[in-house]
């Protein structure tokens, strides 16, 4: 178990697991939210069962995994499935993640979330890191990674709480606009600095 969890949040596109790995490379141990996400609805699991009884065969690939690129199409176009969803896998990711937390053992770690504040997560943190980006940012870096559209990702935006609420329940911003990889290692490094310093009073 970590001394110390800081909670890494920020919108959707605005570098989280990017900043997450300079960190990791460090040597941090890191629970993903987004990857228990993905862990909980493996085939042969209850929630994929679910899913699947809500949404037909249909809602699947062809190796039996899940469509996720069509149940994302599904869920932010329409709240009452959106809320289907979260309210299936919300408690079986906090959960898990809460397992994995407490099985790290670097001085400190990191809790990766989307939804770290939205959720009511910051509870089993430390501290709180956020990943800020503009809204712009956040739209054209998400749209240049996925095979999504702009609706789809507006919409997602949406759903999550907004820059200016989520930046004032910060204790830390890393400033992730510059496209130089160097400028973001210098700011995680700083921060490695501090916080391995927090942990180890
Ligand atoms: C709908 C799904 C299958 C789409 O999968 P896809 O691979 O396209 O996206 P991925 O999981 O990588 O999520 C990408 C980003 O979307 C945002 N996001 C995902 N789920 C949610 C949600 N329920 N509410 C708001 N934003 C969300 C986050 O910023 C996340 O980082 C997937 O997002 C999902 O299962 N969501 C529900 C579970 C959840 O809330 N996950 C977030 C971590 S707690
Ligand atoms: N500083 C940067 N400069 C240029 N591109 C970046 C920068 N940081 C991240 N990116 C790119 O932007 C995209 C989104 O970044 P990343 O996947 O790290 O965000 P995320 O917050 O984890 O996203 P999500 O919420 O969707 O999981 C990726 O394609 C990534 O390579």
């Amino acid at each position: 178990m970590s001394n110390l969890i800081i909670g890494l949040t920020g919108g959707i596109g605005s570098g989280k697991t990017t900043v997450a790995n300079l960190f990791i490379a460090l040597g941090v141990d890191a629970v993903d939210a987004d990857q228990v996400a993905r862990d909980v609805v493996i085939p042969g699991t209850l929630s994929l069962s679910r899913i699947v009884e809500r949404y037909s065969d249909d809602i699947l690939l062809a190796t039996g995994e899940l469509n996720r690129a069509k149940l994302r199409e599904i869920v932010f176009n329409n709240d009452a499935e959106k809320q289907w969803l979260n309210d299936l896998l919300h408690p079986l990711i906090r959960e898990k993640m809460l397992r994995d937390l407490a099985a790290c053992d670097s001085p400190y770690c990191l809790l990766i979330a989307p939804l770290l504040i939205e959720n009511d997560l910051t509870k089993y943190v430390d501290k709180t890191l956020v990943v800020d980006v503009p809204e712009e940012i956040q739209l054209t870096r998400t749209l240049k990674r996925d095979k999504s559209n702009e609706t789809t990702i507006r919409q997602i935006m949406k759903s999550q709480i907004t820059r200016k609420k989520r930046l004032a329940s910060a204790d830390y911003i890393i400033d992730n606009t510059s496209e130089n990889l160097a400028v973001i290692e210098e700011s995680v490094f700083q921060l490695h600095q501090k916080f391995t310093e927090l942990a180890s009073n």
